[in-house]
């Protein structure tokens, strides 16, 4: 079964949680973009849901397909969020920010009763760090933000890459109009140490780790969906 398809049932999975009536977080990337398919469907259908997009990008693809859409001002409670994730580990914390979206992601998500997490079997990793940790951070004084990130990592144990990430050639902009850095760490070994190191860095406007965030996970693989809860 190719990835799309592995995709597409967990974000069917997903689907099912969604009652009339909500105002639900909606996430970015590949993943979510099936999720958003098909909650068009049901909303072209008749079901009554309003939904506050995590990126411009998702805002644009709700929009064309015709999902009633709101905003955090307006409604500061959500019921639930349904996102992607570049990583997920047994305790269901998460890598995030792949796409670049992953500051307004965290924000629906903490706005969020719940979080649901859709991936294929490819995401699911004992420890988080295969995939390089995303960092948002503020365009002034880039180099010195930089240079404390490695610092700060250091003192943790970890090394790595950590670079700027671009697109055609220009630093990729986030929809907050920041910076990303991506840091190659590798096995992140205390991920709420790290996490702190990085809140404690000015510069840092936050990091991809979505520590105690995610509710369930709809995994599709090769044998099925399953649904995963954190063992917290
Ligand atoms: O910034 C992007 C998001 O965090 C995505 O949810 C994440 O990168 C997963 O994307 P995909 O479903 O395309 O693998």
């Amino acid at each position: 079964m190719d990835a799309r398809l592995l995709k597409m049932e967990a974000a069917r999975a997903a689907l099912a949680h969604v009652e009339a009536g909500m105002v639900i977080g909606i996430g970015t990337g590949s993943t979510a973009e099936e999720f958003i398919r098909l909650l068009a469907a049901a909303v072209a259908d008749g079901m009554p849901v309003t939904g506050v997009p995590t990126s411009e990008r998702t805002a644009i693809m709700c929009r064309e397909l015709g999902i009633p859409l709101t905003t955090l001002d307006d409604v500061p409670h959500l019921a639930m969020t349904v996102d992607g994730a570049d990583e997920v580990d047994t305790q269901l914390r998460l890598i995030k920010g792949g796409g670049g979206a992953l500051l307004r992601e965290k924000i629906v998500a903490a706005a969020s009763d719940s979080m649901i997490v859709i991936a294929d079997e490819t995401k699911l990793v004992d420890r988080l760090g295969r995939f390089p940790l995303p960092i948002e951070v503020n365009r002034f004084g880039l180099a010195a933000t930089q240079m404390a990130v490695l610092k700060a990592s250091e003192k943790l144990g970890l090394s790595g890459r950590i670079v700027l990430r671009m697109a055609e050639g220009t630093p990729f902009l986030t929809d907050g109009g920041h910076y990303i850095l991506d840091a190659s760490f590798g096995l992140i070994h205390d991920p709420r140490a790290l996490s702190d190191a990085l809140h404690a860095i000015p510069g840092v406007v936050e990091h991809g780790m979505f520590l105690d965030f995610a509710d369930v996970a709809i995994i599709a693989g090769k044998s099925g969906v399953k649904t995963i809860k954190p063992t917290r």
